[in-house]
């Protein structure tokens, strides 16, 4: 049942609360709840109930996904403290605060990762459970190819590569003729720039067209349609919505360390703050799960007295445990945008400047589900490596987890799609978004405030290592190289903006401090670690060290950022952690 009001709550024990209905906790309340015999109550902050409602038209329709954020309701408006390798510049950094949380208002972009990130994930953890092979089914379970609407065949993708599980993933539903010259120019220029079939396949460095989470009628596929909606009606299953869990608390000690077995909350209203707000607590006889994010897990943990001793003194919360990692270590991929002008009159610029023409895109996916609005905003991209003789091998290791995985990637938008800079009035123009996808950064989350409305400080460090900066140029230089293959002739007319003027290295470095700004797809504030190390936050089975009864199941588990689009790892963890805890209790 969904509930609104913690008044509502039928029991004050559960076998599970589970903290965050987004991409992992939708996953968790799902297949815990295969189990007749496990009772669940998620938690979940977002304020509207919708899982496919009209008010949230932005969150169904793949193509308006960029309209959402920022400074909207159903997303936590965080934004960043000045970012130093970004002129002191501060970033919006939205996650999702709905059900389904950031899958349910994320670009849509799906990727499985390649097998060099799990490999190394099972080497770094000493859990073989976490290796490509033993992923794989995990990867299979969570998510199958569709036909895109309007189409008789989901097209070309290697059908070894897809599973059966709910998430529905499909190709661009509406053919741009800019991701066709992007499948010839690699199919041409091989090498560095190869094309790849399909990037779920093990190997994700390559030049593909973009597998989004786009439904066979046209819509979004997030955690909330695809696990949230079917468990719904299950007897075992409580979702308590417009709640804030504030803190955990500790009802007694173990052999283990303290017993982590209640969750306090409250219902956040504007105005309410930490003095005024009523509390209320609900018991875990099991385990209580955190599933809420990068950002707001580890300010739980610290919230709660799980972290650094030492600074949680200086803001008065005594520590249950100390853990020097809990909000440290956070990665994010920076991205940037470069702009072209073209000579195609059929970008999407127009849908964007004309209000007409987007109704007539809006009107067609209304009554049919196809057409451009059916696309997620990203149709084609690719995964490049550095070559291997870039003179930044000479100070610093390759931080990507292996040849199978990309250090930089370029998302390609048939039309302006304005991160710093306006979309100009007029002209028709292609964006190529480039990333460092293996980045060497790392920043952190730290308490603001003991206040539990309040934000927390978010510092992803973007581009403070050199080798962040000598990545980013190095892509910047590809685009321009792949751009001037032969497909493109006569379609490229000239580069636009800062980054567009800018020719050697030193300047290219310069406007991307000017121009980077965050894919969000934060990870690594609470990382994994192998069992009985005295580093990292969470063992491999996810249970938070020197406590007992808590596991941490989301994005922020990750020891390093994934080369990927991180929703479809983040579902993978999630669907391995439900066998865990199967296990462990069943
Ligand atoms: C704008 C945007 C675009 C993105 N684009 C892509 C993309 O194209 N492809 C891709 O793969 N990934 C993308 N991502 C990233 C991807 O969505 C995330 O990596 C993934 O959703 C993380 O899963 P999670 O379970 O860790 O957290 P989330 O999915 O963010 O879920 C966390 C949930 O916890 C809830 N919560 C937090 N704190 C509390 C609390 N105190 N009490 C109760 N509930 C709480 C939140 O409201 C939220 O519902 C994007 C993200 C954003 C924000």
């Amino acid at each position: 049942k969904l509930l609104t009001n913690p008044s509502q709550l039928p029991k004050s024990q559960y076998d599970f609360v589970i903290v965050g209905a987004g991409a992992a906790g939708g996953v968790l309340a799902n297949r815990l709840t295969e189990n007749p015999n496990f009772s669940v109550l998620v938690i979940e902050a977002g304020v509207t109930n919708c899982i496919r409602n009209e008010d949230q038209l932005a969150t169904i329709v793949p193509f308006l996904a960029p309209s959402i954020e920022p400074q909207s309701a159903i997303t936590w408006n965080f934004t960043t403290v000045p970012q130093k390798g970004l002129n002191d510049r501060v970033l919006s950094y939205s996650r999702g605060r709905i059900l389904g949380g950031s899958t349910s208002i994320n670009f849509l972009t799906y990727n499985r990762g390649s097998d060099d990130e799990y490999d190394r994930l099972a080497i770094l953890t000493e859990d073989k459970g976490w290796s490509s092979d033993s992923i794989q089914k995990y990867y299979l379970k969570s998510s199958r190819i569709v036909k895109p609407p309007g189409k008789s065949s989901v097209g070309d993708v290697d059908s070894k590569a897809h599973g059966n599980g709910p998430v529905q993933i499909s190709l661009p539903a509406f053919s741009l003729p800019l991701d066709s010259l992007v499948v010839k120019a690699s199919k041409l220029l091989g090498g560095r720039f190869s094309y790849n079939l399909d990037l779920q396949s093990g190997d994700s460095v390559g030049f593909s067209l973009a597998q989004s989470a786009v439904d066979s009628t046209g819509k979004r596929s997030s955690s909330a349609t695809a696990y949230i909606q079917p468990a719904l009606s299950r007897k075992n299953l409580d979702i308590l919505i417009q709640t804030q869990v504030t803190r955990l608390i500790s009802s007694g000690t173990t052999k283990n360390g303290p017993l982590i077995n209640k969750v306090e909350f409250a219902q956040s209203a504007k105005g309410l703050n930490q003095r005024t707000a009523k509390k209320f607590t609900v018991t875990a006889k099991n385990e209580v799960i955190l599933s809420a994010g990068s950002i707001n897990t580890p300010q739980i943990l610290l919230l709660s007295g799980i972290g650094n001793k030492t600074t949680l003194a200086t803001m008065g919360i005594k520590a249950l445990v100390d853990l020097p990692d809990v909000g440290q270590h956070l990665q994010d991929h920076p991205i940037l945008s470069n702009y072209f002008n073209v000579s195609s009159n059929t970008t999407w610029d127009n849908v964007l400047r004309d209000p007409a023409v987007a109704g007539a895109d809006l009107t067609q996916w209304n009554t049919t589900g196809q057409g451009l609005f059916a696309n997620a905003p990203g149709s084609s991209l690719g995964f490049v490596r550095l070559p291997e003789n870039s003179t930044i091998f000479e100070t610093f290791p390759d931080p990507s987890a292996g040849p199978l995985s990309g250090n930089m990637e370029m998302i390609f938008a048939d039309g302006f799609a304005a991160t710093v800079s306006p979309q100009p009035p007029t002209g028709n123009f292609i964006t190529v978004n480039t990333a460092v996808v293996s980045p060497a950064s790392r920043g952190s989350i730290t308490l603001a405030s003991t206040d539990p409305f309040a934000f927390p400080n978010i510092d992803p460090a973007f581009m403070t290592s050199p080798f962040d900066v000598f990545a980013m140029t190095q892509v910047v230089k590809d685009v321009r190289q792949f751009l001037s293959s032969s497909p493109f002739k006569g379609f490229i007319a000239s580069p636009f903006g800062e980054m567009g003027a800018a020719q050697t290295d030193d300047q290219i470095a310069a406007a991307a401090k000017d121009g980077v700004v965050t894919i969000w797809h934060p990870t690594s504030t609470a990382r994994m670690s192998p069992k009985g190390a005295s580093w990292g936050v969470v063992d491999s089975d996810l249970l938070v060290k020197g406590v007992c009864g808590l596991r941490v199941v989301d994005a922020s588990v990750f020891p390093n950022i994934p080369a990927a689009h991180t929703t479809g790892p983040v579902y993978i963890v999630a669907e391995r952690a439900a066998d865990l805890i199967k296990a462990a209790w069943s």
